[in-house]
């Protein structure tokens, strides 16, 4: 439609555009810091401020992350850039995927406009809630591991699941964001069988950026071997799915080193009245041997998910109400 057109960063043809044989040169037209309405700041990061902003062309709104240059630079943080722009351009057809539309910069910043994610972030539903209930936990659960889902077939491993980077739009839908700290997988050998437990070979580079994600979600490997691996997303949404129920991460201690412990010595307890079915599902994800946890098939498949129907139906009914 034209809108998707627009939306395309419009070519824009011109008459003059049109060469010596005829024949139309299609310019794109880049979208610049004039082409919006900048609003209110929607939040915070170490090397970035996103303010919510309006497109003056599509009165479209849109979250704008931008980042300054300087600080990128002192902090040596441009590899990070770099992945969140790449792991973001490879991830544009997932409803449960904050999107990308167009990236810009100008002397002092870079500018990654984004989907505006409304609702904030899942952590703070949470907090207020205190925990959600068996229904609210199964279609948070089931939106997030969709999109973990996607992000797998599409060669990202995220490495820093969390609550606070579950965002949720106006529908109160899940959008997953902060992908720079975000593994990109070498494109698998023709032959070679995709296996999740197999840790990538992405050790020298972790080394080099010497990434751990949060302490409370990180995976046991990670820790152990600084080996992250598809299942290290599932650990971290094993964990996810206790604290949505428990109202606490699984793994909490007074320092990060303990909660580091903790992981390693798998020494977590449920809650009392914690549910059944939940349980299972939580017990058969919080593994320490990253090729043991259930594969993303079988947990959707889980007895927990029953009633849950996968693929475009999950994103068209509505969320239901956080109680
Ligand atoms: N697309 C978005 N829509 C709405 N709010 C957003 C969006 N992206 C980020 N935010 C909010 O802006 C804040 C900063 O996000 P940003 O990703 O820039 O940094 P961060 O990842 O939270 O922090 P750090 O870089 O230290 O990890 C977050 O609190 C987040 O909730
Ligand atoms: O990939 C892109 O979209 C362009 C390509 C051209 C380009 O110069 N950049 C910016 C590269 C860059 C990264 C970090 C710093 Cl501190 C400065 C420049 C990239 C860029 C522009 C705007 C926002 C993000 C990025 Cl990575």
């Amino acid at each position: 439609t034209a809108e998707e057109w627009q939306e395309q960063g419009a070519a824009v043809m011109t008459r003059q555009e049109i060469d010596a044989s005829g024949k139309p040169q299609l310019r794109t037209v880049k979208k610049g810091v004039k082409d919006f309405n900048f609003g209110r700041t929607l939040g915070e990061g170490s090397y970035s401020t996103v303010l919510a902003a309006t497109d003056r062309q599509n009165l479209k709104e849109y979250a704008i992350k931008v980042l300054d240059k300087r600080h990128i630079i002192k902090e040596k943080k441009v590899k990070y850039v770099n992945i969140e722009r790449d792991t973001l351009n490879r991830l544009t057809e997932h409803p449960g995927i904050v999107r990308l539309y167009y990236t810009f910069q100008d002397e002092r910043s870079l500018y990654f406009v984004l989907d505006l994610a409304s609702g904030g972030e899942l952590l703070g539903v949470l907090k207020k809630m205190g925990s959600f209930d068996v229904e609210c936990t199964r279609f948070y659960g089931a939106q997030i591991l969709d999109s973990i889902a996607y992000m797998h077939t599409r060669g990202v491993i995220h490495r820093d699941l969390k609550p606070e980077n579950v965002l949720l739009d106006s529908d109160m839908f899940v959008k997953i964001t902060d992908f720079g700290t975000a593994k990109i997988l070498p494109n698998p050998k023709p032959n070679g069988a995709d296996d999740p437990g197999n840790p990538t070979d992405g050790a020298a580079d972790d080394r080099a950026m010497s990434f751990v994600g949060t302490a409370e979600y990180v995976s046991p490997e990670l820790l152990r071997d600084k080996n992250a691996c598809k299942a290290s997303d599932l650990w971290a949404f094993g964990c996810i799915i206790f604290q949505l129920l428990a109202g606490r991460p699984p793994f909490k201690a007074a320092n990060e080193y303990l909660t580091f412990q903790k992981i390693l010595a798998l020494e977590y307890t449920f809650p009392p009245g914690f549910p059944e079915l939940a349980r299972d599902l939580v017990e058969r994800l919080l593994v320490l041997e990253p090729a043991n946890r259930l594969p993303v098939e079988q947990i959707m498949s889980h007895r927990f998910f029953e009633g849950i129907k996968w693929g475009k139906d999950l994103w068209r009914h509505k969320a239901p109400r956080l109680k």
